[in-house]
């Protein structure tokens, strides 16, 4: 069936989530600079990723379909925390991520020729005190490497987690009922 939508990402996650909406979609790649601009709010920078990386893929696409890009961060008392770049980064990360709470903001938006949608969703994460032992285990088993703030909450990571306030699929790269909401706004303006 013909695709009514593209989505900007190499994330399996972003695929899975948005497999789970009754929307046809093919997927565009979409490389973007993700440094964070001097003095940027965390609620900026996702939503400025957000808006990047779907305006690169309907690029590609020559604007022929509406494109959906979308970024998550990790937020700690107002520091962006993205993908760890080493275990000694991931160690440090996640010691200051034990025993309290975060933030974790994931942005979407979706651009077409004539319009640009824009979502925010924002989740409260608290995990439980972390030793240096179960992080050394965790940070072997490679799941870390490629999450925001360096956990999987539907991993390795989920006994990690106590409670959550917010949305689970934000937390997991993809907001879905914000998502299935921005769709239908794009349907109702056709
Ligand atoms: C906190 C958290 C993040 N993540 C993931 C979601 C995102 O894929 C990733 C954050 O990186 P992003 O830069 O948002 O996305 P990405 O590089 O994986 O994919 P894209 O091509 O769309 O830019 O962290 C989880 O899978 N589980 C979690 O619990």
């Amino acid at each position: 069936m013909y695709p009514d939508i593209a989505l900007a990402s190499a994330s399996p996650r972003r695929r899975e989530l948005l497999a789970q909406l009754p929307v046809n979609f093919t997927l565009v790649s979409a490389e973007i600079d993700e440094s964070v601009l001097t003095g940027e709010e965390p609620a900026s920078y996702v939503s400025r990723l957000a808006l990047q990386k779907a305006q690169a893929g309907a690029n590609k696409l020559n604007w022929q379909l509406p494109v959906l890009g979308a970024d998550t961060s990790v937020i700690l008392d107002k520091q962006i925390l993205g993908k760890p770049e080493s275990k000694d980064h991931f160690m440090q990360m996640l010691r200051q991520l034990s025993g309290r709470s975060h933030q974790v903001l994931t942005a979407v938006a979706i651009v077409s020729a004539g319009q640009q949608l824009q979502a925010l969703s924002s989740t409260e994460v608290w995990l439980r005190p972390l030793s240096d032992t179960e992080l050394e285990a965790y940070w072997q088993s490679g799941e870390p490497a490629d999450k925001a703030g360096g956990y999987g909450i539907q991993g390795l990571a989920a006994r990690f987690v106590e409670k959550i306030h917010g949305s689970y699929t934000g937390v997991v790269g993809l907001p879905l009922c914000e998502t299935e909401r921005l769709i239908q706004q794009l349907r109702r303006s056709a």
